[in-house]
């Protein structure tokens, strides 16, 4: 059967598909762009426009678009073995070689892995193998979960309630109890007042005050995302993590970093936790792990919980139908040896991410930019109305939107995250390409300012 033309594809969208993160009826009355084709960092339109996709779909096509390799990889498992759980005692080899190839990447305590569907199965995961030992440690008590103010951790009830975000917990409340949050290090947005080294301390005594205030003995573990995605691009200022360290060394309280956009090589190093010297007992990942080209996440699980859970623990009431599903197994596996065949995370360490950062910081001379800011391949750029004082515009003209729209009609993919533009472009970007990205993120802004001008707005 022909597919229909993009017209009629617009139609039927309209009638039928509900998107995720979306205002149905704007987009039924604005219609949606339909993506046919990708090669590489470049995603094609029905209409034949080629858009630099800088966000690597949803932070997650490390290896970029068109990687046959991929694709006969999933094509040879789903002849060999479409479909198998792993509930019956039975395994299956993507699974199993999976496991070993993750926990042999993974920092040297991590060396068992839990699979999901996706990165918020694995922070539904999280919550139940927190939960499960502290009761194993005959700790019932210790229950509190502390997260950040604005952080994501995905969409099911217990994803959005480990999250911060309050529109979602407005929407999708009441949340999962037993879980709080304290303020995120963000600084451009909430520290300016002070050094940035001054917030980043700041925010790590917050976590020992909220501690202090439920009192130690009833705090289960602390969840973060090394650098907020979702959230903003937050790279929190060098001294939030090793403060944040140091409270949580001086508690028992289990350390969850959520490595499901900053792993596998976007900040340049395999985790994010390896950048920041950190050493999670749980690590949520998804994304990047297969590229993106079929749904897999995954816990990655610290000696520590692990050995309880398994020596104490008896049957874990917890799993998915589509745990390690062996194609997504499969892709992932094969998406892991090219990234390590390629040398892609050192690249990205070494040469990238430095050649980004100077290009990206380039734009920070732009009248819109307040601040530009990367680490390894994601980045973001402060939208506001005035330089001096970072006074942002009125929410009421959503300027981040307006910037992205026009992104778009220049050829390039950049999200919004209310007035800061983000990018996370593949990791096999070239320097031509990022030199690229940032000219068309230049023009965007030329005429993002060229319109609020027109408009007569300050
Ligand atoms: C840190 C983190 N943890 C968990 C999830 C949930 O993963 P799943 O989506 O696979 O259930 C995420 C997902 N992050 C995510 C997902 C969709 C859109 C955007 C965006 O920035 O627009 C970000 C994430 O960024």
């Amino acid at each position: 059967m022909t597919s229909p033309g993009a017209a009629r594809l617009k139609e039927l969208d309209r009638e039928h598909h509900l998107h995720p993160f979306t205002d149905f009826k704007a987009l039924g009355e604005e219609g949606s762009r339909i993506i046919v084709d990708a090669e590489g960092v470049y995603i094609q339109d029905a209409d034949g426009h080629r858009i630099l996709d800088g966000m690597a779909g949803l932070w997650c096509v490390n290896l970029g678009y068109g990687r046959q390799e991929l694709v006969d990889a999933a094509s040879e498992q789903l002849t060999q073995l479409p479909y198998y759980n792993n509930f019956f005692k039975t395994t299956h080899p993507p699974a199993v070689e999976l496991a070993e190839t993750l926990c042999r990447l993974a920092p040297a305590h991590m060396n068992r892995v839990f699979f999901t569907g996706s990165g918020s199965e694995a922070n539904d995961t999280v919550l139940r193998m927190v939960r499960r030992y502290w009761a194993l440690k005959g700790q019932p008590e210790k229950q509190w979960i502390i997260g950040r103010e604005n952080g994501y951790h995905g969409s099911t009830v217990a994803g959005m309630s480990l999250g911060g975000m309050a529109p979602m917990h407005e929407q999708g409340g009441p949340c999962v109890p037993g879980i709080t949050h304290i303020r995120q290090p963000y600084w451009f947005g909430e520290g300016r007042d002070q050094t940035p080294e001054a917030f980043g301390r700041a925010c790590a005594e917050a976590l020992e005050a909220r501690i202090q205030e439920l009192g130690s003995d009833k705090v289960a573990a602390f969840i973060a995302e090394p650098v907020q995605g979702a959230g903003g691009a937050i790279i929190p200022p060098d001294s939030y993590w090793p403060a944040i360290k140091e409270v949580l060394e001086r508690h028992q309280i289990l350390l969850v970093v959520d490595e499901v956009i900053c792993g596998f090589g976007r900040l340049g190093e395999w985790f994010g936790s390896v950048h920041y010297d950190l050493k999670p007992d749980l690590m949520p990942i998804a994304k990047g792990l297969s590229s993106g080209y079929l749904p897999i996440g995954g816990v990655l699980v610290g000696d520590r919980v692990a050995e309880t859970l398994i020596d104490e623990g008896g049957e874990f009431y917890h799993g998915f139908t589509y745990s390690g599903h062996p194609v997504c197994a499969a892709v992932a596996l094969k998406n892991l040896e090219l990234m390590q065949a390629e040398g892609v995370v050192e690249r990205v360490r070494d040469d990238l991410g430095p050649y980004l950062a100077t290009r990206w910081k380039s734009l920070e001379s732009h009248p819109l930019i307040g601040e530009a800011r990367s680490l390894g391949l994601i980045g973001a750029l402060e939208i506001v109305a005035d330089k001096d004082s970072g006074k942002r515009f009125d929410k009421s003209l959503a300027v981040g939107n307006l910037c992205r729209d026009i992104c778009f009609e220049t050829g390039l993919v950049m999200r919004s995250v209310g007035d800061t533009m983000v990018i996370s472009p593949p990791l096999v970007i070239s320097h031509d390409e990022i030199d690229e990205l940032v000219r068309l993120a230049r023009e965007a802004l030329d005429e993002t300012l060229r319109r609020l001008t027109a408009q007569g707005v300050e």
